[in-house]
Order: structure tokens, then sequence, then C-alpha cells
């Protein structure tokens, strides 16, 4: 038997191939199967045009036998087979694909598309087999041949017995290392693991023969092994499907299959795209936050594959960072792959099919909102804030995508409600969309600086989400219409205006300048409040940075020290402003005590810290007796 030595460059490609190319070992059991595939496929092109050859789908399937003792795994196909010249070609001269060729001369048709087409997968066997063994016998032909190879070092051929038509890969599995098991690829749960992962849409049945334990006959404590067939993967994949064809159980059936999630989906969105780039997709929005989305750990994505193969278990790419949340596959034929399969070489079909999944994401959520709005109410308690900050990042580059599809509690509706909504319904003389910031609905139901707005019967926002005024900031305005926060200084209220402006009567000036000098580097000045109509006293925030803001930027972890600019706001109609004027002019002690009580006051509407609690308590006590 003559020792056949592969070619220089083969030889340093099959060690970079064997050492480099991939990152997970267990992938050479998807391009073994892919061969197989590949293999049954040609069968099926030729019967279409050889009337001498039949093709019986059912008579057709790989098999994977793993022998524990033996150290070997074994792959069993009925596809096309090789002739000796076959397997010098394509087993022997790397990079060259027997399937590539193949594929060229027979344009796909019906669906069965060809997998190979770098001619470098069969040499993945090696990152796990010391010897890589193929028997094989080609259609038409009578006689079989083995080719054998350590590796790097070459191969041998030499004829050999085989019955039937077809190829059998025999892999010598590597004595485990102590940075390496190999022998999983010989554990039959493992196996299964990975044909499911990676090859469970391969069009024929993968069967693998297990060893289960049962009950002797007649016996009641005695057991035997006894082997069992079964198909392991699921073949068809549903994302082709008819989709008339296909129940709301099925897709669950399918997004809890993948381990999507353990949730049930709120709704599945089932893509089929022909055109500039193929694809098919299936997404699915789910109820439930997985529990660790608002963290780093958490990594968005789609499976990616390449006819019905997996490449990639989280195509990133794929998904807009706003869109994180939504679970799925995409399988398209026309992805440039890259030699390993683990990366894409060019990202313009990628970027075609991400662009054209998020409008149809974006239109599932628009016209749950308009159909369905309990469901969306329940997707939106759980993603809302994603879509939220959404808008916020990227400079506000995806706030058109995003405000139709945001929510906020409104204070006259007593529900959610959109922009939209909101802006259809303004009275002719409001000139803003008014939001109030807090922590929750019942404590901005309470905020003293809400009471004009509220008056005037305008509608206010409850803003009860950290994002939620850092994401108004950068939408502006919706509809021509800016957005104005209660507690901002000028609220655009004619009422404001025409009243009798309490700020110029220059003795209330001159009280005001004093308290504002009891209080220098806490407020930025006090003055008498247009806004108030029952409460004694509250912040007005002056520029850019509210109150609210203040607070979440605090509790951010670089702490960041960016104040509002407060405005402590008096009461004029109110009767504790007599006592100030009262103690104005005659008791500047007590005015002292009451500037210092009435900040605080304002402090805690805020829930913001007081810097010393004991003296407000003693205070307070101090006006008690
Ligand atoms: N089980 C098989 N039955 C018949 N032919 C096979 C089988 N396995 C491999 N071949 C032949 O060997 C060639 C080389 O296989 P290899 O897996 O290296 O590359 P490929 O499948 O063509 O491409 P890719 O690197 O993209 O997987 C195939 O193109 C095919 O012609």
């Amino acid at each position: 038997m003559e020792k056949q030595e592969f070619k220089a460059e083969s030889k340093r490609l099959l060690e970079m191939m064997i050492n480099s190319i991939y990152t997970q070992k267990e992938i050479f059991l998807r391009e073994l199967l892919s061969n197989s595939s590949d293999a049954i496929d040609k069968l099926y092109y030729k019967a279409l045009t050889d009337e001498s050859v039949v093709f019986d789908q059912d008579s057709y399937y790989i098999k994977v036998v793993a022998d524990k003792q033996g150290r070997t795994l074994t792959l069993t196909d009925t596809g096309i087979g090789m002739t000796k010249e076959d397997l010098e070609n394509n087993l022997g001269t790397i990079a060259k694909s027997g399937s590539l060729a193949f594929k060229k001369d027979n344009a796909s048709k019906d669906g069965h598309d060809i997998i190979g087409q770098f001619g470098v997968g069969f040499y993945s066997a090696f990152m796990v087999a010391d010897v890589v063994t193929v028997i094989s016998k080609a259609l038409g032909s009578n006689e079989a041949y083995k080719w054998e190879s350590t590796g790097a070092d070459g191969y041998t051929i030499e004829p050999c017995e085989k019955d039937s038509v077809g190829t059998e890969v025999i892999l010598s599995i590597k004595e485990d290392t102590e940075d390496d098991s190999y022998g999983e690829y010989l554990d039959d749960y493992r196996l299964k693991a990975i044909i499911r992962k990676y090859s469970d849409f391969i069009k024929y049945p993968i069967k693998m023969e297990t060893t289960g334990k049962r009950l002797k006959e007649g016996s009641e404590d005695e057991f035997e092994d006894y082997q069992d067939e079964q198909v392991v993967n699921s073949m068809v994949p549903i994302w082709k499907k008819n989709k008339k064809e296909l129940t709301a159980e099925d897709y669950e059936k399918f997004y809890n299959d993948k381990h999507y999630g353990f949730d049930k989906p709120i709704k599945h969105i089932h893509i089929s795209v022909e055109g500039a780039v193929n694809y098919h997709s299936i997404l699915f929005i789910p109820e439930s936050i997985p529990f660790d989305f608002y963290s780093k750990e958490y990594e968005k994505g789609l499976e990616l594959y390449a006819n019905g193969v997996l490449i990639m278990d989280k195509c990133g790419d794929l998904l807009p960072d706003f869109f994180s949340f939504v679970k799925g596959m995409v399988d398209s034929e026309d992805l440039s792959l890259n030699i390993s399969r683990e990366m894409l070489q060019h990202d313009r079909q990628l970027k075609l099919i991400a662009k054209n999944i998020q409008s149809k994401i974006k239109g599932q959520l628009q016209s749950l909102l308009k159909d369905e709005r309990e469901k969306y109410e329940v997707f939106y308690k759980s993603f809302g804030r994603q879509l939220k900050y959404g808008v916020y990042n990227d400079y506000g580059s995806h706030k058109d995508t995003l405000q139709d599809l945001l929510l906020f509690y409104s204070s006259k509706e007593k529900k959610l409600v959109t922009l939209e909504e909101y802006v259809s319904r303004m009275p002719e003389d409001q000139k803003y969309i008014y939001y109030a910031s807090g922590e929750t609905n019942e404590r901005i139901d309470k905020l003293p600086q809400t009471e004009m707005v509220a008056d005037k019967g305008y509608e206010i926002l409850y803003f009860t989400d950290d994002i939620d005024e850092f994401a108004i900031k950068m939408i502006m305005s919706y509809k021509e219409k800016e957005f104005k926060s209660v507690s901002s200084g000028d609220l655009g209220i004619e009422a404001e205006e025409t009243e009798k402006d309490v700020e110029d009567d220059s003795n209330n000036k001159e009280l005001f300048a004093y308290m504002g000098s009891l209080l220098t580097g806490q407020v930025k000045h006090v003055k008498a409040s247009k806004r108030l109509r029952t409460h004694p006293v509250c912040f007005s925030s002056d520029g850019e940075v509210t109150i609210e803001m203040e607070k979440i930027l605090k509790s951010m972890p670089n702490n960041q020290d960016v104040k509002a600019d407060k405005v402590l706001e008096i009461n004029v109609n109110h009767t504790v402003f007599q006592s100030l004027k009262d103690s104005f002019e005659h008791d500047k002690d007590k005015l002292n005590l009451y500037t210092t009580l009435l900040y605080n006051q304002a402090l805690l509407i805020e829930g913001l810290p007081l810097q010393d609690p004991v003296e407000f308590t003693n205070n307070i006590c101090k006006i008690m007796v």
C-alpha cells in the first residue's frame, strides 16, 4: 500500500485548520453531518435527471454510533458515496470541495441545498480524532475504498469491502488530556445535544443507536442492556413550513424546545423573504423579562442558520439594542460565511436582514398596541424601559422609530397612554405636553407642583422610570408640542401671566430676597409661586436639569455631582405667608426658623435627603411649644 503525502500547502493548511480555525471542537460533528446530508442530496439530484436512480426519501438516513470501549465514533450515510478518485481529490486535497463543484453543475432545485463549499470541514475531525477512516462506495460502482489518515502526515487508500452505496466515517477519538476530555464525544447524551444544537434541521433522519437498561423478561430485579434506535433531529425546520399550517401551539413549542425562554411568548413573527436577500425567520416577543436582562451579562442576538445548519448561537448584529429582548432565529442561504462558519465574511446581507427585521418587529409592536392593548401593556411592563433607553441612546437617533411605542401613565385617564393619544386630546390653548416625575404614580398625584396644571384641566404624564426624563429630553417635542416639566420655571399657562404679580410687591421682594440670603448655596432664589393652589411650598427648577434628574445622576455609580438650580416657591395665598410677613417685620429669628423649615419641607416633598434631620425635628418641636 502506497502512502500518499498531502501537498506541502495542504500540510500547512491542515495544521492551521486543526489548531486554529475553529473555536469549538464540537463543531466537527456538524461538519461531518453536513457532508453526509450533502451526499444524500447529491443522490436526490441524480435521481432528478437519471431514471435509473430512484430516490426514496425513507431509505436515506445518517447514523451515528459511539463505541466507548473501542473509542470510536462512526457516522454512516446512505449518500452518493465516493470513488477512489473522489477520495483522492476531495479528501486528499484540502480546500477542494466536491460539493461546491457539484452545486455549480446542478443548479439548486426544490429546496435541496448543498451545504459544503470550502472543502475544509471534513478535516475538523482531526480536532478530536487521531485517525480518521473513510469507507466509501460510490453510486454506480462495484468497488469500495478505504481512505485513512492520521492527520498532517498524509493518507492511504486501499480497496475494501462494503455492501451498500454510501460512506462510513470512523473517528478514533483522542485520549483525554488535562485540558480536553475527548471522551465526551463518545457519550450519547453529549452527542445528542450537539446534534440538536447544530444539525437539528438536517432534512434527513440522524439516527443514533443508544443502549438502555430494562427489566429482564420474567424477572423482577434483573436488568439487561438493550439497543434502541432513535431519530435525534427534528428534520423539518418549522420556519420553512407554510404559516397557514402552523398553530400558535407549534410556535410556542418551538420557543420552548429551543430554550428561548421559559415563559409563553406574547407574540411570534414568522417572516419569509425572497428578494435582494432570501431568508426565513421566526421571532418571538417574550412575555417576561429574562432574569439577567437588565444586567451586563445579558447577550442579545438571534440564532443564525445557513441552509438549516446553525452557525451562530447569538448573532448580535441582527438586532438593535432597543429590541434586544427579541428571541428567535434567522435562516438564510445567501450568507457569505467564512471558512469556519463562525463569522460572516461580508455583512451586507446581514445588514439587509437586520434592517428588515427591525421594521417587522416595530410593525408588529405597533399592531399589538393598536389591536391588543392589554397584551401590549404586559409587554411594555417588561420591556418599555428598554424602548426608552433606545430613545435616549445614540443621541436620540432612534427616537422616530420608537416614540410611538412609548406609554406613560396619565393623570386624567388613570392608565397608560401614548403620546399620540395625549396630543390628540390637548385643548387648543394648551401649549405644552406636561409631565411630572416621581417615584410612584401615587406620590406624583400628591405633588404640589402639579396643582396649577391639573387645575387648568390639562393632562399630566407621570414619569416613574429613571430613564423617562432623559428619554424625553431626546425627543424634545412630539407633533410640534414641546415637553414641559410641571416643576419648570415657566409653565406657559395663561393664568400665570394674567395673575396679579405678587413678586412686584416691593415688600414681598425684600422678604424673598432676605429668605434667599438665608438659603444661599441651597437655592437660587425664593419667589412667590404661581403654580401652588393649596400647598404652602415647593421647589421648581430653573434650567435644563430637573430635581428628578439630579437625584438619578447622584445615584449613579460614578456619582455625578450635577445639581438642579432649585427655586423655593412660596404660596402667597396660603396663611403661612402671613406669618412669614409678620415675622419679617417683627421677629427675624422666627423668620429664620420658618425659612429653614419650609426649605426642609420642600426637600421632603421631593424625596431629597435632609441635611440635618435632627435639627429639623427639633425645629418642629420649637414651634409646637
Ligand atoms: N460523507 C460523504 N459522502 C460523500 N462525499 C463526501 C462526504 N464527506 C466529504 N465528501 C466530499 O469531500 C469534500 C470535502 O469535504 P469537506 O467537508 O472538507 O468540504 P465541503 O463540505 O465541500 O466544504 P465545507 O468546508 O464548506 O464544509 C466534499 O465536498 C465532498 O465532495
